[in-house]
């Protein structure tokens, strides 16, 4: 395999065969030796297609006489990379975007159809030299969001009602971004200033996160992360700011016993362990043991002493009944604050797995409720924005259990920016520019209050 569109259209192959998106990137990457700019060209021609799919799909739509879903599989990716160089990237030729195109069709069996390819590509350049946004438009809000920032209607329309058109738009355009890589650095190793120092003499810009002590933003590309300064000595991890306002919620204080029951891959663990300075015992639960091997591969480099780890569904570990004084339950979502981060995600979830994973946040979040000792604490929290998942959950089980109420954010810990009247944080991305989320601490009242 020789060129970069070559590979994309590969990886593109395995995606519409059920692949997700970054593991069948990485398996050809890592097959072929490729260049690193060649490299980043490949992931943003996968990633970039996948995500766009929509938007570019409407387009053949529009400029072909057979609507994308009748075009074979692999024409229609083809097509698809061609339009999404022309209409996203700048910086590719109009003319090395057709040209490459128009062989990618003959070297993978349509070399029949090189003109169709080639008359596709050049009608768009020429309705975009005519036209602001060649794009036809429907009237309908949704459609019309839909199809210019490529999300599936049912998610334009969960946002919609929370948000308005003129926000929701914001908000699609956000997670069309690239994502960017924050860092949390380990103060049991080192701290910010000696972390920052080690990255810009290597050469990486770095900004710091207002109100969050710890974190640091990589606003430079890196090239591999484990490669960068401190890694190797467990000196920070990677977490996105927004999952470290979890841990500062959560309050965690050395000694105690904390139980984390979806821990893996430790994100949120490691981070509870470092607020404790490591004293004290961190339960770190989750069913899935490929994941909680990361956990541990994580607690090794970091140093981390504290931290206990528990293979099961936390639905059914009576072994923890009345044992935490604090709780995590990060639960399993449908990731709608990290579209931007998995450019397939937005194709994957429904509306019926978003019902599903309510039905098992609720399970989770009533049986966890059992974890914690008298006058404890849980904070829940998801990286997705359907209320259903988040504030529906809570509100049910507030409703279904009067000894429990929300405990709202103090106003000198980092979270207090974060939170609505009800007393839950909710995290815009497009507001606050890090990953959505949502997170809500809890505390078991005494009856004689
Ligand atoms: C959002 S992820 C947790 C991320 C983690 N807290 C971090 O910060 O790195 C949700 C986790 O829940 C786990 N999970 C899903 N259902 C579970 C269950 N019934 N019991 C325990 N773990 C579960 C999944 O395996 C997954 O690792």
């Amino acid at each position: 395999m020789t060129n970069s569109r070559q590979i994309a259209f590969t990886v593109l192959r395995d995606v519409h065969k059920g692949a997700y998106a970054d593991v069948a990137l990485d398996r050809v990457l890592q097959k072929t030796k490729l260049p690193d700019l060649d490299r980043r060209l490949v992931t943003e021609l996968v990633y970039g297609s996948v995500r766009r799919q929509r938007t570019l799909d409407a387009l053949i739509d529009q400029l072909a006489t057979k609507k994308s879903h009748q075009q074979p599989q692999d024409l229609r990716s083809i097509l698809q990379l061609g339009l999404y160089q022309l209409r996203y990237q700048e910086r590719i030729p109009a003319s090395a975007a057709v040209n490459t195109t128009v062989q990618l069709a003959k070297e993978n069996g349509f070399s029949g159809l090189t003109g169709f390819v080639n008359g596709l590509l050049r009608q768009y350049i020429r309705l975009t030299d005519k036209s602001a946004d060649p794009l036809d438009l429907p009237e309908n809000p949704v459609e019309r969001l839909g199809i210019l920032h490529s999300f599936p209607d049912w998610i334009v329309q969960v946002w919609l009602e929370q948000l308005g058109i003129a926000e929701t738009e914001k908000l699609c355009e956000w997670m069309n971004q690239t994502p960017t890589i924050d860092l949390r650095v380990n103060p049991l190793r080192t701290n910010l200033e000696e972390v920052e120092a080690a990255l810009q003499s290597a050469g990486i810009l770095v900004r710091r996160i207002p109100r969050l002590p710890q974190a640091l933003r990589l606003i430079s590309s890196t090239g591999p992360i484990q490669n960068l300064p401190g890694f190797k000595e467990g000196w920070w991890s990677v977490q996105d700011s927004s999952a470290q306002l979890v841990s500062y919620l959560l309050d965690p204080q050395p000694s105690e016993v904390v139980i984390d029951a979806c821990a893996a891959p430790g994100g949120k663990t490691t981070h509870i362990a470092e607020l404790m300075k490591d004293e004290g015992k961190i339960w770190a639960c989750d069913r899935t043991s490929s994941r909680l091997r990361k956990l541990q591969e994580n607690t090794q480099r970091l140093n981390l002493h504290s931290i206990e780890i528990c293979t099961g569904d936390s639905r059914n570990l009576p072994q923890f009944y009345h044992a935490g004084d604090r709780v995590l339950l990060d639960a399993p979502c449908s990731g709608l604050g990290t579209l931007h981060r998995h450019a397939d995600a937005r194709w994957r979830q429904t509306p019926e797995s978003v019902q599903e994973l309510a039905i098992l946040q609720t399970e989770l979040v009533v049986h966890i409720s059992n974890f914690v000792k008298p006058d404890g604490v849980i904070v829940y929290a998801t990286c997705t924005l359907h209320p259903a998942e988040n504030e529906g959950v809570i509100s049910a089980f507030l409703a279904n259990n009067p000894d429990w109420r929300i405990e709202p954010p103090q106003r000198d810990s980092p979270n207090w920016g974060y939170s609505t009247p009800q007393g839950w944080l909710k995290v815009w991305p497009h507001h606050q520019d890090m990953d959505g989320f949502f997170m809500v601490r809890l505390r078991k009242t005494n009856n004689s209050e």
